[in-house]
């Protein structure tokens, strides 16, 4: 699959003027829940309607959704309030009744892109449908696996395609139920920018206080738009009540999102080239600076040959951490960034040394 401008078709022929805004609960839950959310949707920014039928969950034993009953309450909302609608898909079964019930916008969801099996067997179920079809990241930060879901639905002749950002899963407690990694849709967005690429701040956050500033970091990353789980009563909500937020607040928040340009006026980009030069020069120094480090790294490299010492020193190499992140903090650069950087280095000063060691 290659970039083709005519990936974004469908959402360009959707001809909105503002990002593209799919709404709707987490989980549909019963037929007044889904009218009354899709009613409370109507007058918003929404042009899609969500709602999650099948809910398989990390641990069996909580709501796992109304099954396909859930699909004629959305037909309903469809029908008195013109919205289109989405769900989830896992499996053909739930393909076939999806395209049954004309199901507008089907998506995959993290569970199911980590397994090409599944994916291929969804793209088989739907091959040649003009429905759009969108594929979650999975759930571990693989850009291959990702862009390979939506390769093989490509491949089944699927042409309204696109791609949602849920983050992806930690060990480690973060400040996100999912760890955004916004640099892999970034490098999705530089191989694919014409593939429709929307946001999903609720599972990025976990937390419906931080939706507005995911969505706000999306647009300003280029975003097309954004999938946002919403819910007339989310503290009452049957799944995922922390993350989701009201209609109310959904119009709220595309009124105060800042919609930026993509580029500016001519003195705007005379003051932005200074500045990018300034930034190319710094750039050039710093590789030179990197260069220069790697050639003391390998003069050590060859002293610890002639003297057959081992290459990794965990204790100058705790030294030169712990002294870096005191430094960039100095210079107001995180200490995660610090932390990265120095591990980058070092990796690489290991690898010199082993070449030098291993000849
Ligand atoms: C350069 C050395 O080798 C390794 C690389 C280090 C670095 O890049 O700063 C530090 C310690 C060692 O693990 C060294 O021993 O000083």
């Amino acid at each position: 699959m290659k970039n083709e401008k005519h990936l974004r078709n469908w959402l360009t022929e959707m001809n909105l003027d503002h990002p593209l805004v799919i709404a709707g609960p987490c989980s549909a839950e019963t037929e007044e829940q889904v009218l009354e959310i899709a009613h409370q949707l109507k007058d918003s920014d929404a042009t899609v309607m969500r709602a999650g039928i099948w809910k398989p969950r990390t641990r069996p034993g909580n709501f796992e959704g109304v099954g396909a009953i859930g699909l004629k309450w959305l037909k309903r909302a469809k029908e008195e309030t013109g919205l289109m609608i989405a769900t989830e898909v896992a499996n053909k079964t739930h393909v076939d009744l999806a395209l049954e019930a004309d199901v507008d916008v089907l998506w995959i969801g993290a569970r199911s892109t980590v397994s090409p099996f599944i994916v291929q067997e969804i793209a088989d179920a739907l091959q040649g449908t003009d429905k759009i079809v969108l594929v979650k990241n999975p759930v571990n930060p693989d850009l291959a696996l990702w862009l390979g879901g939506v390769e093989r639905l490509y491949n089944a002749n699927i042409k309204n395609l696109g791609v949602i950002h849920r983050g992806f899963s930690t060990y480690e407690k973060i400040k996100y139920r999912n760890n955004p990694e916004w640099q892999i849709a970034i490098d999705l967005q530089n191989q694919f920018p014409d593939l429709p690429i929307l946001v999903d701040p609720s599972h990025i956050a976990g937390d419906r206080n931080l939706v507005f500033d995911i969505c706000q970091i999306a647009l300003d990353l280029n975003y097309d738009g954004m999938i946002v789980e919403t819910h007339h009563t989310p503290d009452k909500a049957w799944s995922d009540a922390a993350q989701q937020i009201t209609p109310d607040f959904l119009k709220q928040m595309t009124i105060d999102l800042r919609i930026r340009k993509k580029e500016g006026a001519e003195e705007f980009n005379k003051k932005l080239n200074v500045m990018r030069s300034k930034i190319d020069v710094i750039d050039n120094q710093l590789i030179e600076f990197l260069g220069k480090r790697m050639q003391v790294a390998d003069e050590i490299g060859e002293l610890k040959k002639e003297n057959n010492v081992a290459i990794l020193q965990p204790e100058r190499w705790n030294k030169v951490l712990h002294r870096l992140s005191i430094e960039g903090e100095k210079k107001d650069l995180s200490k995660d960034f610090v932390e990265r950087l120095t591990k980058a280095m070092h990796e690489e000063s290991i690898a010199h040394q082993h070449k030098i060691i291993s000849q």
